[in-house]
């Protein structure tokens, strides 16, 4: 199957009072036609920064050191202003955590999806109109006409996000990332979104970059997953084979904090715990127990397939934890 898009030894860094802090470091990963792949991991392991260059939207400050991102074998990175117009909302859109900070509270919901439509020209004005009613209804509104005049304070978190979907929807991108789309909902409503999003993806065959610090979400939703950790990937395959048999001791350390239910009450283990039980694997070992104090002070490790499609990030070969 050939990639969509295919992201490859990514280093993004930021200016940093002892020098550079390398905020991305060798990430690579790829998502093909009509497949979710996740990236989970805590806040501030890079997750947000690996998605939003995939829309050349990082922020100012940062640089891409090295790496390329190809979306259908071209890479991003290159791309000329008028490139990254006809790309953003219409190969690749994405749904962002906040949706109330991106709606435009001045403006009515309808408008502010046929303004994409506009933009794209997929349609002259009079279509618009049905196109957008048609988006609405598909994101769940019973009564689209009444939301197609309503503005986003008129909403619920809820809605909101569904409009989020629709903005995202309307010029039917090959990809949609979506960084954590639900955080801000209740448990509820977040599944009824992540459902309707996954439904979309069905449907259409569109593929989703999903980023979330849940792995519940990821079990659920996710056909491939990469977990990060300080700025890496340390572990990636597809999703019935990490949660069979997750190798690095901090994937198993994310999976040891969701409480099984029924299960008896115990103290919860840290990463450090699992850092320091954790194994080597067919003579290489995971990382130290202690990390520096940066990811400068860090050995060298590197991602070994350790079964087809299953890798997993080592300290260099015959160390001692
Ligand atoms: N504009 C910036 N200037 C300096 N450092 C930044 C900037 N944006 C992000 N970083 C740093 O880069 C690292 C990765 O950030 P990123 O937002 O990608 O993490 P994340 O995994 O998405 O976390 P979260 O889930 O909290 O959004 C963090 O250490 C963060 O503090």
């Amino acid at each position: 199957m050939s990639e969509l898009l295919e992201i490859k030894n990514l280093c993004i860094g930021f200016p940093h009072k002892s020098g550079e802090f390398t905020a991305v470091r060798d990430v690579s990963l790829t998502i093909r036609k009509n497949e979710t792949v996740a990236v989970v991991g805590e806040s501030g392991s890079g997750k947000s920064l690996t998605s939003l260059s995939v829309l050349g939207l990082l922020p100012e400050n940062s640089a891409v050191k090295s790496g390329s991102v190809l979306y259908n074998g071209r890479d991003v990175l290159s791309f000329s202003k008028k490139d990254w117009q006809q790309y953003r909302g219409r190969e690749v859109s994405m749904i962002f955590q906040d949706a109330m900070a991106l709606l435009n509270p001045g403006m009515k919901v309808g408008r502010q999806i046929a303004e994409g439509l506009h933009y794209h020209k997929l349609m002259d004005r009079s279509e618009q109109r049905v196109a957008v009613l048609e988006l609405l209804r598909l994101v769940g509104f019973a009564d689209p006409e009444h939301a197609y005049h309503q503005y986003p304070h008129q909403l619920s978190g809820g809605m909101k996000q569904r409009v989020m979907i629709a903005l995202a929807v309307s010029c039917k991108p090959k990809l949609i990332i979506a960084d954590e789309p639900t955080t801000a909902l209740d448990v509820t409503v977040q599944k009824q979104v992540l459902d309707l999003l996954s439904s979309y993806k069905e449907e259409t065959g569109t593929s989703v970059l999903l980023i979330t610090h849940d792995l519940g979400v990821v079990a659920e939703y996710a056909d491939r997953v990469n977990v990060m950790y300080r700025g890496q990937i340390v572990e990636s395959s597809d999703v019935y084979t990490l949660f069979d048999s997750p190798l690095h001791p901090y994937t198993k350390a994310l999976m040891a904090s969701i409480p099984a239910i029924g299960s008896t009450p115990e103290r919860l283990k840290s990463i450090h715990d699992y850092m320091v039980e954790s194994g080597g694997h067919n003579g290489m070992q995971f990382a130290p127990a202690t990390y520096g104090a940066s990811p400068a002070d860090e050995p060298p490790s590197r991602l070994v397939e350790v079964e087809p499609g299953h890798f997993v990030r080592f300290f260099r070969e015959g160390a001692v934890v």
